[in-house]
């Protein structure tokens, strides 16, 4: 299998309004996959609709070749932590396993508990009582001991102090490198999604603007500053901001620039996502590509 996730002009209506709309979206197998974009983009909607939590309004969704949510056995393969890293309050820890080892047909009770003991996390300890890290820490336990082959985590870190999001993507990268185990991570922190994703997918308006191997983004792209008036000789613009004389260009380009009139640097992945975020981006590409006709 190459993709562990295809949407075909897939959208989704709340009411009279589109939450998704038109988004064609081809995830690889094999990839810890950051998924980046402004609010409202649609990146929840569109991982809801990949855990089978939302039927779609138009257009196909295909997860490790099914449907998602059709049966239980599909809903066995795919693993989904939300917003807000959702425990029950109520519950202790030791509760918590016991419930994911009931309602998850391929549960691994042996990581579930090993991984409650690395954290040091008392099983007798009920959820609500638990610190943000150490809660979201315990929502990753249960995906993970889930035994996923695609593992859904949607802005998993967002509340939580650098410390334990160190801590929580740290516990997500190993968990990831001793098993085949597909990941789909959304997140608004680009340091943080550059710490643990290979592949980096940017989403706005529903549209995928950009997506690829995060090293191959970054040697095919370039930051340039130069004359104003040299910018139409560019190609592959994707945004740029001006003074009334230079010009500072973010480019795509498979081979080196040597056109002297710029001065070339390397971009940061943050860069790179906010030159695809910018509202001024699809503009500029129009441009650049009236620009080579
Ligand atoms: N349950 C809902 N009812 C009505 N509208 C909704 C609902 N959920 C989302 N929306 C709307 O759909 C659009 C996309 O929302 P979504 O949560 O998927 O975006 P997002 O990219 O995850 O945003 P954020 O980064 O802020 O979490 C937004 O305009 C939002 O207001």
């Amino acid at each position: 299998m190459t993709s562990v996730l295809q949407a075909q002009a897939l959208g989704k209506k709340y009411g009279k309004r589109w939450a998704l709309r038109d988004c064609t979206v081809d995830i690889p197998a094999g990839h810890v996959v950051g998924l980046v974009g402004p609010n409202g983009a649609g990146k929840t909607t569109l991982l809801k609709l990949a855990s089978g939590q939302l039927e779609p309004t138009a257009g196909d969704i295909n997860v490790l070749g099914g449907r998602p949510g059709s049966t239980p056995a599909q809903l066995a393969r795919v693993g989904f932590v939300a917003q807000d890293t959702p425990v029950y309050a109520g519950l202790t820890v030791a509760e918590h396993l016991r419930l994911g080892a009931r309602l998850n047909p391929r549960w691994d009770a042996a990581l579930a508990r090993e991984r409650i003991g690395q954290l040091d996390l008392d099983p007798s300890h009920r959820a609500g009582k638990l610190s943000g890290g150490e809660r979201a820490q315990l929502a990753l336990t249960l995906g993970l001991a889930k035994r996923p082959e695609l593992l859904i985590l949607d802005e998993p870190v967002a509340s939580l102090d650098p410390l334990a999001r160190r801590d929580f993507l740290q516990g997500l990268t190993e968990a990831t490198a001793g098993h085949k185990l597909n990941v789909v991570l959304s997140s608004h922190l680009v340091s943080d999604l550059e710490r643990v994703c290979d592949y980096l997918i940017v989403l706005v308006d529903s549209r995928v603007r950009m997506a690829g191997k995060v090293d191959q983004l970054l040697a095919t792209h370039h930051r340039l500053t130069g004359p104003r008036h040299a910018l139409d000789r560019l190609q592959h613009v994707i945004s740029a901001s001006h003074t009334d004389r230079q010009s500072a260009v973010v480019v795509r380009s498979d081979a080196p620039i040597h056109d002297p009139a710029w001065t070339v640097s390397r971009l940061s992945l943050e860069d790179l996502v906010l030159a695809y975020m910018d509202k001024h981006a699809a503009e500029n590409r129009r441009v650049a590509l009236e620009v080579q006709r």
